[in-house]
């Protein structure tokens, strides 16, 4: 093992942040939802609306949440960065309003490529150590697509790994980016996809790594998995390497219906973005940020400049993330009912967004979802 005096200060920061959290790894899975209703019967939620098509996506989910007459008011903050001791922070206001309301739904946020301030969706994620991020991705019934049977979990470290910004130049011309893993993390993601599998009448958990060359990182993330699995004896574990995985999942996706899939944080977000290829695009598939203090729910994709502004964007990758936010917080009724008037509007085809073949702008879709809900 490397000794921490080799460590930048970065590393050794996110090394004492592992620290901190040895006490997750044992502790209950999920966040349970401990908020309470305010006078007017309504749970309050922090909203981030975000950046690019953010803003409108999040208008479609505030308006079919006040038809459904879902019993939350929104608390929308901004985070915009702001400069803090010469770090790149998220405004405090935002921070203390997800703190105080533990539950939150996210739009987009775009970073700049090569340059410019660290990720914001990453600073969120480490600020309320979110270790877990849940993708799920399943067929949409009635959209065609070349597979219909497509129902993978994937389950993605969300604090470390490839994105522990960890980088330096060490000479000119050679740039040295550190992937760092910790035992810690890995057990605690690992405990979580276990108890996912075993809440979710799922049998197996595969993890998925290239220990193969990264033989210490991701060797350590695969012991940690294997000391954990021996805790679950009836659900089944294997091993996958990932360029094996997505070649198996994109040939025959159906054997990834029963298991959960595990690994370590840059391989969920490729591997997630390659699983909503599969069900019809990144328009349709949610994700929710798991800590044991605050949850963060968020679409799989980004802020999509390419279709900002121009009405096109589809909102149900942001409303079924905000579903796993209701069913997070026991709201499985109204979570039920909305879910069921995007399906059934999807399936119907006649107001779908042109991501989905469809003429549809996301005010008509929204306003055919209403339409169901109300009618
Ligand atoms: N969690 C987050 O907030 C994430 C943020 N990003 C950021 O977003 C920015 C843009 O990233 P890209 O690589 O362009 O990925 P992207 O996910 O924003 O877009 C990829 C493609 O999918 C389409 N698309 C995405 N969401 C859609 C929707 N709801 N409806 C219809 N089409 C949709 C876009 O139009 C684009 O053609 C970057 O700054 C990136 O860093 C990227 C991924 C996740
Ligand atoms: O933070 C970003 O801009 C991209 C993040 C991302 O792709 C993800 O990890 O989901």
């Amino acid at each position: 093992m490397l000794s921490s005096k080799y460590l930048s200060g970065a590393a050794q920061n996110t090394l004492r942040r592992s620290q901190a959290l040895r006490s997750y790894a044992t502790a209950s899975p999920t966040a349970a939802f401990a908020g309470q209703k305010g006078s007017n019967g309504k749970y309050t939620v922090t909203l981030i609306p975000g950046d690019g098509i953010g803003p409108e996506i999040s208008e479609s989910i505030k308006n079919i949440y006040t038809a459904a007459k879902v019993p939350i008011q929104w608390e929308e903050v901004d985070v915009t960065p702001v400069l803090k001791g010469g770090k790149t922070v998220i405004p405090d206001a935002a921070v203390n309003s997800i703190k105080k309301n533990t539950v939150a739904l996210k739009g987009p946020l775009a970073t700049p490529i090569g340059k410019g301030h660290v990720s914001l969706n990453l600073t969120l994620r480490r600020t309320f150590n979110l270790f877990a991020n849940v993708r799920p991705c399943v067929s949409i019934p009635g959209y065609k697509t070349p597979y219909d049977d497509v129902n993978t979990v994937l389950i993605r470290e969300n604090t470390e790994g490839e994105y522990s910004g960890i980088e330096h130049e060490v000479v000119d011309g050679v740039v040295q980016s550190i992937k760092l893993i910790t035992w810690d993390a890995s057990e605690r993601v690992a405990r979580y996809a276990f108890n996912y599998a075993q809440a979710h009448g799922r049998k197996r958990v595969t993890a998925v790594h290239k220990a193969n060359i990264m033989k210490m990182s991701d060797g350590m993330f695969l012991s940690a998995c294997r000391q954990v699995a021996k805790e679950f004896p009836q659900i089944t574990y294997d091993e996958d390497l990932l360029d094996r995985a997505c070649l198996r999942i994109t040939q025959n996706p159906a054997p990834y219906s029963d298991r959960v899939m595990v690994m370590p944080n840059l391989y969920g977000d490729i591997l997630s973005d390659m699983c909503a290829g599969l069900i019809g695009g990144l328009g349709l598939t949610p994700s929710g940020n798991i800590g044991r203090d605050a949850s963060i729910f968020e679409a799989v994709h980004g802020s999509a400049p390419d279709i900002a502004g121009k009405g096109l964007a589809n909102p149900t990758a942001l409303l079924l993330s905000s579903m796993m936010m209701l069913r997070h917080m026991n709201l499985n009724g109204f979570a039920d009912k909305i879910e069921k008037a995007a399906l059934g509007t999807i399936a119907e085809g006649k107001h779908v967004t042109g991501d989905l073949g469809g003429k549809a702008s996301t005010k008509e879709y929204t306003q055919a979802i209403i339409a169901k809900l109300t009618g």
